[in-house]
């Protein structure tokens, strides 16, 4: 498997089930795109969501009426408690072109990866679907080890455009970046003012 990511605004999302597992796709996904939620019954989470819900067993509806959902979506996600309707929605999505993922049943062609994100990074975890508890834990870690992603990227930004001003040749350029990245004392500042992390990158490593 090959890691994108992808631009899902005005893109249709279809979310098969209404339980916990449903709902944290679905949120996931509704930060973006246009989500629909079919199942039989809702937890209230789902309900909470800015989703659009449909009711619907699909025991008793046919291929075709489970293609209208199908058809139109760029993803489809199977979060059904019964593996064999999942596997029902993933074959019609292989014979329909549509991206697929499967929370319990044979798996699809996405998978959901665990994911830290901020304002400005993006990091995904997957073990190939051996031990999701495993990218959870590796997500938790980043997030313990790194709680200054963010404001190191933007640190980073700043100094990286202040140097291009400076007419630095790329190699110092690199050289001072890469400096900053291992100064401990730089991430601990971040932490708790972004404003004092920038006043010792000025002091020790533009002389200012
Ligand atoms: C294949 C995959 C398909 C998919 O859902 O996309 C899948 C499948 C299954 N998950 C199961 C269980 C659990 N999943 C979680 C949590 C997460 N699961 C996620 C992804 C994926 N889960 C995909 C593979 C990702 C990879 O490649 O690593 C995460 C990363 C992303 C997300 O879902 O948002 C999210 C963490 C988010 C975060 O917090 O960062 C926990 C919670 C925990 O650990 O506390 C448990 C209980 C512990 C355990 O069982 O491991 C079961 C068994 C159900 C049963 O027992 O019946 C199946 C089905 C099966 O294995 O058949
Ligand atoms: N991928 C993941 O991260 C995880 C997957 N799972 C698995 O995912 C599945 C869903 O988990 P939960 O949300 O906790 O289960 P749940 O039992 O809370 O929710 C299942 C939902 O599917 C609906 N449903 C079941 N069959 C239906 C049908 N034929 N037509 C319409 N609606 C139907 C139910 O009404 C309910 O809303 C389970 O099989 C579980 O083992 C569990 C934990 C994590």
């Amino acid at each position: 498997m090959i890691p994108l990511f992808v631009e899902c605004a005005g893109k249709q999302i279809v979310v098969f089930g209404g339980g916990e597992v449903a709902a944290r796709k679905a949120a996931h996904f509704s930060q973006e795109a246009d989500v629909l939620v079919v199942s039989r019954a809702f937890t209230p989470s789902v309900r909470a969501l800015p989703v659009q819900i449909e009711t619907l067993d699909t025991r008793e509806a046919d291929d075709a009426e489970l293609l209208r959902f199908i058809g139109p979506a760029f993803l489809v996600i199977g979060a059904l408690s019964d593996k064999a309707e999942n596997d029902r929605i993933g074959a019609l999505c292989k014979e329909h072109g549509v991206l697929f993922n499967n929370a319990d049943g044979k798996p699809g062609d996405v998978v959901i990866p665990a994911i830290s994100a901020g304002e400005f990074y993006t990091i995904a975890v997957s073990t190939a679907s051996q031990s999701p508890a495993v990218s959870r834990f590796i997500r938790q870690e980043i997030e313990k080890r790194y709680p200054a992603l963010d404001a190191m990227v933007a640190l980073q930004h700043r100094l990286r455009e202040t140097l291009k001003e400076r007419m630095t040749t790329p190699e110092e350029r690199r050289r001072i970046l890469w400096d900053v990245l291992r100064d401990k004392t730089v991430w601990t500042l971040l932490s708790e003012s972004p404003d004092r992390a920038w006043e010792r990158v000025s002091g020790r490593y533009l002389n200012e």
